[in-house]
């Protein structure tokens, strides 16, 4: 997949914030740039109150920084740009600088599909500060929206129980590239196919869909029309039912039903698009029953997510099939998730790796220090904690204490010896050269149905999830701990003087 080539006409060196490039500047000129540092991506809280989140973007991320390279045009327009008294923000050697700047990061990343916790490290990005730096916004954009409905389709999904949701969102999405991203993103969140064909030529995904109102409005009657669809598609023909009258739609749809399996068609089904889709879903599958019809899938949309379609659920609503657009590709009702991006190590003059944290007045807020992976432990197929440690400490497998990292209070004593491991960040790019296979788009869809099988139904549902237990490894904590304290000390002496 080649989202720069495929969809843009440059590349995409220039989607960034302008600060990152002043900063990559001031890097520069101060001798810094080719300093080593580690930033991680993370978020602290899960999108739509719920209780776990669903990795997506990470192919985006690897397009990114493999097309990594400012080109001619770019270099131009920077050259171009002047301070208030006229001169040039950026000064020509920098601009060669950039015009020889080859990516040589080396990334580690959750693989897409993965069930992600707040805190915990999604991308990990160590080299030169110039390069961490000016991937800061786009590995944002990319991960968080493409993160936010993967997440969302996973609930929808959920909520649909294994019945097939049909993604219709283009019409309502956030403009052209949204749209596409959703389209993916939903497809790994579990969506059995999209409606928007565009996405199904990049990615692979099936299309799939049914008939407009349009389509029965510009016949003389609903007959007529349904009659001339099953002409056009007999092997694929689901009626909408509900323009003029749904329970006669119902009663039109049955007798061209009828006329196709004559010629020996089956009709699919029927879509219902408003009023009380328990009552008519119900009402239709007692018609559909009745007529000899007991496999025509009954299709619903109309605003649909995850609370209405649970709502229709306990109401016994006779839905086999579910079409959501709006509320899925724009992420009602949370715009956005809140990843950000933090420095969490910087290799001093003697080559030394030093940790950093930002001390915040929210202790939500403070990273965590070093460099830092994540493991998760399984038992019986089923994951039981994620541990974030220090790369290179070595982990007891008779017993590690982990602690939460907002309140450390929060304890857990484990035994690695006693389950199975995965370690998370998985080498993605090494030195720049990638070193890892990418999967393919449907493979990412297996393992994100793989992981959420893996988490416990108390940490998937709607409302008021169980937290599922992740904490820093004794001595990162302490770690942490540490350097908190002596910013703070630091902070207060600088306060008394
Ligand atoms: N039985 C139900 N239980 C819960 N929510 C439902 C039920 N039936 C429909 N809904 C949802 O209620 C919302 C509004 O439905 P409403 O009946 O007002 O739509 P409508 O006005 O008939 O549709 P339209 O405006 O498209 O003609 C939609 O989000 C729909 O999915
Ligand atoms: O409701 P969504 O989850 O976004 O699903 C897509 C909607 O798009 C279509 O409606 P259309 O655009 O014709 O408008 P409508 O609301 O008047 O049916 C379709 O009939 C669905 O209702
Ligand atoms: O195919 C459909 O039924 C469809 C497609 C887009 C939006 N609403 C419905």
């Amino acid at each position: 997949m080649k989202i720069t080539k495929d969809l843009y006409q440059s590349s995409l060196v220039l989607l960034t914030d302008f600060y990152q490039l002043t900063m990559a500047y001031a890097y520069w000129k101060s001798g810094k740039g080719e300093q080593e540092a580690v930033f991680n991506l993370f978020f602290r809280k899960h999108p739509f109150q719920g209780g776990f989140t669903l990795a997506a973007g990470l192919d985006y991320v690897i397009d990114f920084c493999r097309n990594f390279k400012f080109e001619k045009g770019e270099l131009e327009y920077l050259g171009d740009m002047k301070n208030k008294d006229g001169s040039p923000v950026f000064e020509s050697a920098f601009l060669d600088y950039l015009q020889n700047l080859e990516f040589t990061c080396d990334i580690d990343a959750v693989e897409e599909g993965t069930v992600v916790f707040p805190n915990a490290p999604m991308i990990r990005v160590k080299g030169p500060l110039i390069q961490c730096q000016l991937l800061e916004t786009p590995l944002l954009n990319i991960i968080n929206f493409q993160t936010l409905i993967a997440t969302k389709a996973a609930r929808i999904n959920l909520a649909a129980q294994g019945e097939p949701v049909l993604e219709f969102g283009l019409r309502r999405a956030q403009g052209i590239d949204g749209a596409l991203a959703a389209s993916r993103a939903a497809y790994i969140g579990g969506c059995t196919s999209t409606s928007n064909v565009m996405a199904g030529k990049l990615f692979g995904i099936p299309v799939a869909g049914t008939h407009a109102h349009s389509w029965i409005m510009s016949f003389e009657t609903e007959l007529e029309a349904f009659e001339a669809y099953a002409e056009a598609f007999p092997d694929q023909c689901v009626f909408l039912v509900d323009t003029y009258d749904t329970l006669n739609g119902v009663k039109n749809a049955i007798k061209v039903g009828d006329k196709l399996r004559a010629k020996g068609k089956e009709m699919v089904g029927i879509r219902i698009d408003s009023g009380d889709l328990a009552y008519f879903s119900t009402q239709a599958r007692q018609m559909l029953d009745e007529a000899g019809f007991p496999d025509a899938k009954i299709v619903a949309s109309n605003d649909l997510d995850e609370h209405i379609i649970t709502s229709l659920k306990s109401q016994d609503a006779a839905i086999n099939v579910w079409g959501v657009g709006t509320k899925l590709v724009t992420a009602y009702d949370q715009p956005a998730l809140g990843a950000v991006y933090k420095l969490s190590a910087v290799k001093n003059s003697e080559g030394v790796w030093e940790p950093k944290v930002k001390v915040s007045q929210q202790s939500l807020k403070i990273n965590i220090p070093g460099f830092h992976n994540v493991k998760r432990y399984y038992s019986n197929g089923k994951a039981v904690s994620d541990m974030i440690y220090l790369e290179d400490q070595e982990i007891d497998p008779r017993g590690v204490v982990i602690i939460d990292p907002i309140d450390a209070t929060r304890r857990k004593r484990l035994m690695p010896a006693f389950y199975k491991e995965e370690v998370l960040l998985k080498p993605i790019f090494k030195k720049g050269e990638k070193v890892y296979t990418i999967p393919s788009l449907h493979e990412i869809r297996e393992r994100a149905a793989t992981q959420l099988e893996s988490l416990d139904k108390a940490h998937k549902r709607l409302v008021n999830p169980h937290l599922y237990p992740v904490g820093l490894e004794e001595n990162l904590h302490h770690l942490r701990m540490d350097l908190v304290l002596k910013a703070k000390k630091f902070e207060n002496e600088q306060e008394a003087e």
